[in-house]
């Protein structure tokens, strides 16, 4: 258990994706990821360039997003959205499922459109997480989308964007972790406010959360380092 809190910073990527971030807030954020050393960045695809520059020499990866928040652009748009946030940078890729296909019961086009951008990811050797957005489905459905990550060959799992109804819950972490294979990591995300909610995410099953108010997660225990 004190493993876990004391690795607390090294499962989170310091996020930032609203839509007026400027060039300032990324430079920022760069600073406390490289100083509290954070799993990772995440920032809008326009900042990819800027990010990895900024982070050169830390060995804090750039992460980025794809298909984001709402998921539903074509294939070839997403993966032309990958090629270019590899070759500015990134090395880990977060894109959003098309839940539109998906609950249009597509599931095969949706498990190839992942297996595509996994496959560019892994080119690379970048690490893709697959966003299925569980609050817009219901438990078996993200059972299903679970079972299409791993086929497909993602690398995790991610519950949410930030931007729909709500974000992780403790809950669906939970079913995740029950019926994903150990070798297929998880993402919490979205509406991550306080170390307890972090923990508890951690608990359940969390590989990796991602939010946007990650220094104060780190507040309680862990101090940021000289
Ligand atoms: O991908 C990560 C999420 O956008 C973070 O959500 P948040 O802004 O609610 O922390």
């Amino acid at each position: 258990m004190n493993q876990t809190f004391t690795d607390l910073a090294a499962r989170i990527d310091h996020t930032l994706l609203r839509p007026d971030a400027t060039e300032a807030q990324v430079a920022q954020l760069c600073q406390e990821a490289a100083r509290a050393r954070f799993a990772s960045v995440c920032v809008p695809p326009c900042y990819v360039r800027f990010a990895a520059e900024q982070l050169s020499g830390s060995g804090v990866p750039v992460c980025t997003v794809v298909g984001f928040p709402l998921g539903y652009q074509i294939t070839k748009v997403k993966f032309f959205e990958t090629h270019q946030a590899l070759a500015d940078g990134a090395t880990e890729i977060d894109m959003v499922i098309n839940v539109a296909a998906f609950k249009s019961g597509r599931l095969t086009e949706v498990q190839d459109e992942i297996g595509q951008l996994a496959e560019l990811c892994h080119v690379k050797k970048a690490i893709l997480k697959v966003i299925i957005e569980t609050a817009l489905l219901t438990d078996e459905e993200i059972i299903t989308a679970c079972n299409l990550c791993e086929s497909a060959g993602a690398d995790f799992v991610k519950t949410s964007t930030g931007f729909a109804s709500r974000g992780a819950s403790v809950e669906d972490i939970a079913l995740m972790r029950r019926h994903l294979p150990a070798h297929m990591r998880i993402k919490a995300a979205g509406g991550i406010r306080t170390r307890t909610a972090a923990l508890a995410l951690v608990m359940a099953g969390a590989d990796r959360l991602g939010s946007s108010n990650s220094l104060a997660l780190l507040e309680e225990n862990d101090t940021l380092g000289s």
